[in-house]
């Protein structure tokens, strides 16, 4: 049975002169939910998101023969498509999750393949994608700030975070990922769960869903729906950085369910997922509120301190994700 709370929804208006109680909010809201809504935020506006999803629907919309061609045949591919049903490209199996199907981008700093309605806006992609970077590092501010992180030559204080998630190349591992969870009618397949649940691999997210919802969080074991707040972007926790701050923060499990109007009509988000850069320790965070120790994890061993490189990896091992 899913329920429904009174979901944290944040303001950033007047940031600067309100930037200890925002930061306070979001340390609050990371560690009870790991779930917020940012508002008022100078990301990615309503006409830009607006954009995003129409360039989504122009890919997705196409035959499968078009979308194959940008087909990941591996995980270890990191930009390209995901189908939603088996198929090849040439003699070789395309990366197949049965529930949705997926498109992924990285910083768009030199030109690669990319398909067609993503190419042809490229400017504006990069704008978008630049938008929910500097989102998603805003909030990584916050949280060292509010985490009280002091001040150590090299790494900074409100930087710590940032430092380690640089945006030019060759740092830059973040993904901006497209969905979209095809309607019932159009698969024949009628499934109440349509992404099984899980938690991010990564440090934050960011998402918007555009018209249809769906999305539940776990809260103390209950499942509870996650409301459409337009104009506003949805921010959670992953698991690395869960991880990172010997779980101060919460890297919640999330699922998403059909509802009624998936029968006949397509769902689609967009999610932006950090990641730090290649190499990072995910430890030694100096906070006078980190847990004097670190708890087990279950996904990942637990014997000896992890680089950013050796965690998504170990995620990726333990996945059921892609598997079915
Ligand atoms: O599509 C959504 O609303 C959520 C997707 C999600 O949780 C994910 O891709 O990690
Ligand atoms: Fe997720």
């Amino acid at each position: 049975m899913a329920t429904s709370v009174n979901f944290p929804v944040i303001d950033f208006s007047d940031f600067e002169t309100r930037y200890a109680t925002i930061a306070d909010q979001v340390l609050e809201a990371s560690k009870n939910i790991g779930f917020f809504y940012i508002t008022n935020h100078n990301g990615p506006s309503a006409a830009q998101f607006k954009r995003a999803f129409e360039m989504s629907e122009a890919f997705f919309t196409q035959p499968m023969e078009q979308k194959i061609q940008y087909g990941k045949t591996s995980l270890n591919i990191l930009e390209g498509y995901i189908t939603y049903t088996p198929a090849k490209l040439g003699d070789k199996d395309v990366v197949c999750d049965s529930d949705k199907e997926t498109y992924d981008i990285l910083p768009l700093i030199k030109p690669q393949n990319i398909a067609g309605a993503f190419i042809d806006n490229k400017e504006e992609l990069d704008t978008f994608y630049k938008g929910m970077y500097d989102t998603s590092m805003k909030i990584f501010e916050l949280l060292a700030f509010a985490m009280k992180i002091p001040a150590n030559p090299g790494t900074g204080a409100n930087d710590y975070f940032t430092s380690r998630h640089r945006y030019d190349k060759p740092y830059a591992t973040s993904i901006l990922r497209f969905l979209r969870y095809p309607s019932e009618d159009s698969t024949g397949r009628s499934e109440s769960v349509v992404a099984s649940e899980h938690t991010d691999y990564g440090t934050i997210t960011l998402l918007s869903q555009r018209d249809i919802a769906g999305l539940q969080v776990d809260i103390d074991g209950t499942w509870t729906e996650i409301p459409i707040v337009h104009d506003a972007i949805l921010v959670n926790m992953g698991g690395a950085i869960e991880y990172w701050t010997r779980g101060l923060l919460r890297g919640a499990l999330h699922r998403v369910v059909a509802t009624p109007e998936l029968k006949s009509k397509d769902r689609y988000s967009i999610a932006f997922f950090t990641t730090p850069e290649s190499g990072v320790k995910l430890a030694g965070i100096d906070s006078p509120i980190l847990p004097a120790k670190m708890p087990e994890f279950t996904e990942v061993p637990n014997d000896r301190e992890l680089t950013s490189d050796e965690y998504m990896a170990e995620r990726f091992k333990s996945s059921s994700y892609l598997k079915k």
